[in-house]
């Protein structure tokens, strides 16, 4: 039995985590914490792998918190940047046989979504991102989106493409939305919607669409278990979850 722990267990993702973790034959619910609890209940209880779905300004420290213990880590919070993921990095290294895993979406069809996109990145002159969620979240643009927008920067780099033929409109009202990676992202947020992204592909005389739905937080728990199982035996820093799905 591996001894798992919850951070943000009272919120809308926490709880389906502890409902799923306490269900599975496999998995032990030993700490369930949210904001006002103290962390320490973790390394009380004796916690092997921590989930951390809490707030993007909580969860560096909480993860700071982890390595310290000894906690393998699993993260699906967004916000997480560049900096504080390299600086985890260098924690890690002092850290040797300890997982982090960091997964800005555990959707199935999110990252294959994403992979696509990358794929698809480097054949067109356009790319937009639009990214649309329920409107209790807690920050925009999102963390997948943001991870979308750096993994078609990536494929557009190493293909060599420059910026695209939209890059110099007059914008003084932000209207085209963030740019991420030079990448245009727009963040919906309104009732009835759960998590949604849209990734839009456009040259001469044609487009192409990729869109991912989550109608239900349950389309994130599979994903969620399959880290949790095997960030034991990943030492180090994983960003998402295409490695373990081994997509190659
Ligand atoms: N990677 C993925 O696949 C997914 C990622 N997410 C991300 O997960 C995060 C949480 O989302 P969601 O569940 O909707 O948010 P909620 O607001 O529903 O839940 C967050 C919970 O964490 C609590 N909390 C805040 N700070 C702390 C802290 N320091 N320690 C312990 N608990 C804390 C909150 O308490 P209080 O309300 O009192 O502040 C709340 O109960 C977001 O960043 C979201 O983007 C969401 C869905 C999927
Ligand atoms: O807050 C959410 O709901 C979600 N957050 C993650 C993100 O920021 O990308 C993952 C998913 O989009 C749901």
């Amino acid at each position: 039995m591996t001894r798992v722990g919850v951070l943000g267990a009272r919120g809308r993702m926490g709880s389906e985590v502890c409902r799923v973790v306490s269900e599975a034959d496999d998995l032990e619910l030993v700490a369930a914490v949210d904001e006002g609890d103290p962390i320490s209940a973790l390394a009380d209880a004796g916690t092997q792998v921590a989930v951390d779905f809490t707030h993007p300004t909580a969860v560096a420290d909480n993860v700071r918190y982890l390595v310290e213990q000894g906690i393998h880590g699993v993260v699906g919070t967004s916000g997480m940047t560049t900096e504080v993921l390299d600086e985890l990095r260098g924690r890690l290294d002092a850290a040797p046989g300890l997982g982090l895993m960091v997964v800005p979406n555990f959707g199935i069809g999110a990252v294959l979504m994403m992979r696509f996109a990358a794929q698809a990145a480097r054949f067109y002159d356009s790319v937009e991102i639009v990214e649309m969620h329920h409107p209790n979240k807690a920050d925009a643009p999102s963390g997948t989106a943001t991870r979308t927008a750096q993994m078609i920067g990536e494929a557009r780099a190493a293909a060599g493409l420059g910026p695209g033929p939209d890059a110099t409109t007059h914008d003084p009202d932000h209207a085209r939305g963030a740019t991420v990676d030079g990448v245009h992202v727009h963040a919906v947020r309104m009732a009835g919607l759960v998590a949604h992204q849209e990734v839009m592909l456009g040259s001469a005389g044609e487009t192409l669409t990729i869109r991912h739905d989550s109608l239900d937080r349950a389309s994130f728990m599979p994903g969620v278990l399959l880290a949790v199982r095997s960030v034991g035996s990943r030492p180090g820093l994983t960003v998402g979850l295409e490695s373990v799905l081994d997509l190659d």
